[in-house]
């Protein structure tokens, strides 16, 4: 399922964060607010349970979270969206998966892992600003399952239709939350219109 979320301060943010003038220390702080709207809401489906608490004046049922939490940023630009997610679950454990895109193949190319055994047992969530072709997010998924996850979303900032349709057919078992359905993939799988290079506008490489 693909969650648009709908909210005028996002709007505003990715605003920020398209137009080309913004220099990366800005782009980065504007990603971090965005990252809390998104957590926000990508957070919405975590399944709770009942647990007695004492007010000052009576004892009363309230809830707790019901599942582990692990959120994983798919290196690097999916770094800039993890702040959300560990500012509402403090307790939530942080994997991570390094890959880049050839820039001839547009293939993924993984260069790291490290990612809790938890994973397995836990609400999942992996972060990436970018779902362009869908090969890192789908190669991301697929690594995670392997490690034996099998409650998955993948949460990003901008989509494009050809990478929801990828993740669709090979991950139909995962929501997809985004800021925004972008217009088509260009020749050089680039989202159009995207926001550009997220990594190096989060980093300030380019
Ligand atoms: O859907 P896809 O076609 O796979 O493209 C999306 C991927 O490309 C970008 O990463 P990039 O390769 O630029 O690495 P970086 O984060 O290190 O800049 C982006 O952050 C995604 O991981
Ligand atoms: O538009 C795109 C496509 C892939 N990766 C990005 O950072 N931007
Ligand atoms: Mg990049």
């Amino acid at each position: 399922m693909l969650t648009v979320v709908d909210h005028p301060l996002l709007k505003r943010a990715l605003t920020t964060l398209r137009d080309r003038t913004t220099p990366y220390g800005a782009f980065r702080r504007t990603l971090a607010d965005v990252s809390s709207i998104l957590a926000y809401e990508a957070l919405r489906t975590l399944p709770v349970e009942p647990v007695r608490v004492a007010t000052p004046l009576e004892e009363t049922e309230g809830d707790r979270l019901a599942r582990e939490v692990v959120v994983v940023p798919v290196l690097r630009a999916g770094l800039g969206l993890v702040d959300g997610f560990v500012r509402y679950v403090p307790e939530a454990r942080v994997g991570h998966l390094g890959m880049y895109r050839d820039e001839a193949s547009h293939e993924p190319v993984d260069y790291y892992s490290n990612v809790p055994p938890q994973v397995a047992d836990a609400r999942v969530f992996v972060v990436d600003p970018m779902l362009a072709t869908g090969g890192s997010a789908s190669g991301a998924l697929g690594h995670l399952k392997q490690r034996g996850a099998t409650d998955l979303s993948f949460v990003c900032l901008v989509a494009a239709p050809e990478g929801v349709a990828r993740l669709d057919a090979e991950h139909p078992d995962v929501d997809v939350v985004t800021a925004a359905l972008d217009r088509e993939l260009d020749a050089d799988k680039f989202i159009r219109p995207g926001l550009g290079d997220a990594g190096d506008r989060i980093f300030g490489t380019a």
